[in-house]
């Protein structure tokens, strides 16, 4: 007797809940923000030897949302391949994980404006021998399936064996045991990794095009417009700058989210 689970009546389209006056952002649950995130991309987002959820994603989108009135904040880990479809989907209200902003993923979800800009990073072992991107001809690289890394590889890596694994630590348990000889991700993860497991950087490669922003269910614009406030308040009063100096230490910080005021680039 196959067992009937009865969803809890929640209303409103499939994606969550429709806005109302107690619910103006249309949440899940008025009043709590539920967050598909990541635990294993530090220091974007991460959990702490506690358990909690860390970095400056997290921090970031925190702060948002406290600016738009809602500090009850529940964050989830997923793996990244099904993190959209679990936000479009009304599972989650917003995804939170250095999600690069595309043409492609706005078919599935929409986006906050972008609130970090970065590079693409492949890491490997002092002994393996790659340098440089043409190092990984013939060679096994890791990526993390639904990221832009398993995309640009895909088009661009054509004589690399790609290697898909859920998540950054299955992939770096990989590269550690030789199973793969490189893995490919985000810029600062790689450099956590790096310190943690003495691994090298062997490319970086711009992904300023696709900002990472938050993810949320298409036809939120309320919540999308509160977000977006909060974005632009917490660049502007500095809270931005300093969470990047706190979890970046030393990396380039991009201008465009600095206060007005501390942008020297013309418009
Ligand atoms: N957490 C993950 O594994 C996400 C991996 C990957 N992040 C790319 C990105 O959003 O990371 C932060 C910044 O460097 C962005 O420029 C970059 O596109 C993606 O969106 O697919």
């Amino acid at each position: 007797m196959a067992a009937v689970i009865a969803l809890s009546g929640c209303g409103g389209s499939s994606a969550g809940s429709s806005p109302s006056a107690d619910n103006p952002y249309g949440l899940i649950e008025p009043g709590t923000i539920r967050v598909a995130s990541l635990g294993d991309s530090k220091p974007y987002t991460f959990t702490d030897s506690s358990g909690n959820f860390t970095g400056f994603d997290v921090e970031l989108f925190k702060d948002v949302a406290h600016r738009a009135g809602v500090d009850n904040v529940v964050f989830t880990g997923q793996d990244f391949s099904g993190l959209l479809a679990a936000v479009a989907n009304g599972q989650f209200d917003v995804g939170v994980a250095a999600i690069g902003i595309t043409d492609k993923r706005k078919e599935t979800v929409d986006f906050s404006e972008g609130y970090l800009a970065g590079y693409l990073t492949v890491i490997t072992t002092k002994t393996s021998g790659i340098k440089d991107v043409d190092g990984l001809n013939g060679k096994r690289l890791g990526v993390v399936q639904g990221t832009l890394q398993e995309a640009y590889a895909v088009k661009n890596f054509t004589s690399s064996q790609l290697v898909r694994f859920p998540d950054n630590n299955t992939a770096i348990s990989a590269v550690n045991s030789g199973a793969v000889d490189a893995h490919f991700l985000d810029y600062e993860a790689a450099k956590s990794y790096q310190d943690q497991f003495g691994l090298v950087s062997a490319a970086d490669i711009p992904s300023f095009d696709a900002p990472a922003g938050f993810a949320i269910a298409k036809n939120k614009p309320e919540f999308k417009e509160a977000l977006n406030k909060g974005l632009a308040e917490a660049m502007e009063d500095g809270t931005w700058k300093k969470l990047y100096q706190k979890w970046f230490p030393g990396s380039p910080m991009p201008e465009q989210y600095l206060p007005k005021a501390e942008q020297t680039s013309s418009p």
